[in-house]
């Protein structure tokens, strides 16, 4: 449970910033602005950033058939995975669904807590409370997460808390499940992974990566386990987003390829790939006006192993998306 005692203290906003209406906060969402144009979206429901807009460009790719409503997870933006990476068949966390329970939460909106002409942060808290019965007996821990969005001129970044509140030691991972939106996957490389051991989920290997430019050309998911410094997501060669991380290790990149044409919450459905393949002239309007999805996932996360929280220790960590 986030206590309240622990919440983050609301900074007053100048009346300039207030008049800007830098923060919109809906029934189901949040929107944050700056008066530069920048925005970002997040909804309540598993505190999914849903939108990420710069230079009135969409930089996350979103499925035109995601479910909103939190019924399920959502299929694009940047869903929130813990306490548990993918889905282990046995052990204690055996009983929870593929990536946890975060990304299926209703969290709870603890407020803007800092905002200068050029950045502004909002805060999220989830613990026991905010889950459903048969959850809390899948993960029977008191724990309370901070999650934190922070929207800068030429950045975004999150930040997630994890406190172990209870008595009882646990073992989590977490990961940031971003899906970048990118102009043609064509001429996309993944840089900064050279050397790095990996785990392929796709032919169930493990190897070094030996690419420097990794272009992706067919179904990639691969967790990088200690990842060094920076990884780049390079168009024709010059860098699109530089992803940065504190204290999250691993690196999981991931492209479903045609496997995103069985996902029944996935479009368009060649999104994937390349969307300047359908030809009606009423689509490449829409494109123009809304280009559609064309995707990479770089997960910026701590997979490659259980990281374990005595009671009333705190863990956090970090990713920044530079453009
Ligand atoms: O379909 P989801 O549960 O959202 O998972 C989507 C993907 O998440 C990660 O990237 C995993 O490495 C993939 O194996 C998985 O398919």
């Amino acid at each position: 449970m986030v206590e309240r005692s622990k919440k983050p203290v609301p900074i007053p906003v100048s009346p300039t910033r207030a008049e800007n209406q830098g923060f919109v906060s809906e029934s189901d969402r949040v929107k944050l602005s700056l008066p530069t144009g920048e925005s970002v979206e997040i909804l309540l429901h598993g505190a999914t950033v849903i939108s990420w807009v710069v230079d009135g460009q969409e930089k996350l790719f979103l499925s035109e058939k995601a479910t909103l409503d939190g019924s399920k997870p959502v299929r694009g933006g940047i869903p929130l995975v813990f306490p548990v990476f993918g889905k282990p068949t046995e052990g204690p966390v055996a009983a929870l669904p593929q990536h946890g329970f975060a990304r299926l939460c209703k969290w709870e909106l603890l407020g803007r807590t800092s905002e200068t002409d050029t950045s502004i942060q909002v805060d999220f808290g989830l613990g026991p409370e905010n889950l459903t019965a048969d959850q809390r007996e899948q993960w029977p821990y008191i724990f309370g997460l901070i999650y934190s969005v922070n929207l800068s001129k030429n950045s975004l970044e999150t930040k997630m808390l994890v406190r172990n509140e209870g008595f009882k030691t646990f073992d989590f991972n977490l990961l940031f499940h971003t899906y970048l939106r990118i102009p043609d996957v064509n001429n996309l490389t993944v840089e900064g992974l050279k050397g790095t051991n990996y785990k392929c989920k796709v032919t169930q290997s493990e190897a070094v990566e030996e690419a420097v430019e990794l272009p992706i050309n067919s179904e990639v998911d691969r967790v990088y386990a200690n990842v060094p410094g920076t990884v780049q997501v390079k168009d024709r060669g010059q860098a699109i987003f530089k992803i940065d991380r504190t204290n999250l290790e691993d690196v999981v990149v991931w492209n479903p390829w045609d496997g995103a044409r069985k996902m029944a919450d996935f479009g368009p459905e060649d999104g994937y790939k390349d969307m300047s393949k359908r030809p009606t002239a009423l689509l490449s309007r829409i494109r123009v006006l809304m280009p559609l999805g064309l995707l990479v996932c770089i997960e910026a996360g701590a997979v490659s192993k259980w990281h374990t929280l005595e009671p009333e220790s705190i863990w956090e960590g970090s990713t920044i998306i530079n453009l």
